[in-house]
């Protein structure tokens, strides 16, 4: 039998005026998933968690959150939620222990709770050794490892994280993603958004695409993969005179050609085949590079543009 689903979304509209911003979406996410939103800037993703929040009301359409709906019952379903937002909105002037308890005494949890509570967090989170720390000092993995933190202080069954890696450097994403990873094996269930496709293919167990306020596609990673992309993408760098006119030269090469500002890619399941197919034009790349298709060549082929603007 399938979980049930915490979070049911029917039909989901928000308008700001004239502007649709999120567009009639319909989505269902059962317990224990990592389910992501991913579109690119200004798809309508932290606008559907500030609604899934209970923080922005809907337009129309329907929404429940472990069968309460927000709008009537949000403070029964804040209590289930942990959020992480876009930007970190700690308390600068507390210390970093004291974020996670002053935190707690929002929800009205008692201090015999909050005080171990914060040290298992702050374990949990890495920072143990910054507990008495001023936030200020912290770097922006820190920062935002201990606003996950705070998010878990009333043991969220839901943890809506907006962007979560936005910002960050490399060392630092790969941190969180393993502390995001942990709160799933416990069966805490993650909806994130991004417009990473790298951290949607880490993290993300299905996910819907969205652009412009609508959903594009949905499923796993791998599937939409499938579905939408070849197995192997050939890309190649004429150089910019150059680009502009060489599709038309490659047509044939593979299952599809695509031409970017930058560089042509060729979607081939045999991109090695294809390269030798290129060079048996005598067509010579500056550069050439075999990769796997990743979820950007599924948003390309949906929308016809590139993920990151
Ligand atoms: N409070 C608001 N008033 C008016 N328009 C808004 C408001 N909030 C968001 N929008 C608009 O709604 C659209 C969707 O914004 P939203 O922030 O949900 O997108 P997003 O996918 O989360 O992108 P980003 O990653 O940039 O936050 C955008 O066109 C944005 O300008």
């Amino acid at each position: 039998m399938n979980p049930p689903a915490v979070i049911t979304a029917e039909n989901l509209t928000k308008s700001y005026g004239e502007l649709i911003a999120v567009d009639g979406i319909s989505f269902e996410v059962p317990a224990g998933e990592s389910f992501g939103l991913l579109g690119p800037n200004g798809a309508g993703k932290s606008t559907t968690m500030k609604m899934i929040g209970g923080v922005s009301q809907r337009t129309s359409g329907k929404l429940s959150i472990m069968g309460l709906d927000p709008e009537t019952h949000g403070p029964e379903v804040r209590a289930h939620l942990g959020v992480v937002p876009q930007q970190d909105n700690l308390d600068e002037e507390l210390k970093v222990r004291e974020n996670l308890i002053v935190y707690g005494r929002y929800f009205g949890l008692p201090l015999s709770y909050l005080r171990p509570k914060a040290d298992e967090l702050l374990e949990f989170a890495q920072l143990t050794d910054k507990a008495k720390s001023r936030v200020d000092a912290l770097s922006g993995g820190m920062k935002r490892r201990l606003t996950i933190a705070r998010s878990l202080i009333n043991e969220p069954k839901i943890l809506l994280l907006d962007e979560p890696t936005t910002g960050l450097d490399p060392q630092a994403r790969h941190i969180l993603w393993d502390r995001l990873f942990r709160l799933k094996e416990q069966g805490v269930t993650l909806i994130l958004t991004t417009h990473y496709m790298d951290e949607a293919e880490q993290l993300c167990d299905r996910l819907i695409v969205v652009d412009k306020g609508r959903i594009m596609a949905e499923g796993s990673p791998a599937s939409l993969i499938r579905e939408y992309s070849t197995r192997e993408v050939l890309e190649l760098r004429f150089g910019s005179e150059r680009n502009a006119t060489i599709g038309v030269e490659l047509a044939g090469i593979g299952e599809r050609v695509e031409t970017l500002p930058d560089r042509v890619l060729i979607y081939a399941n045999d991109g090695e085949s294809a390269l030798e197919q290129v060079s048996a034009r005598r067509l010579r790349p500056l550069t050439s590079l075999v990769r796997r298709s990743s979820l950007e060549d599924v948003f390309l082929r949906l929308t016809g543009r590139s993920l990151v603007d």
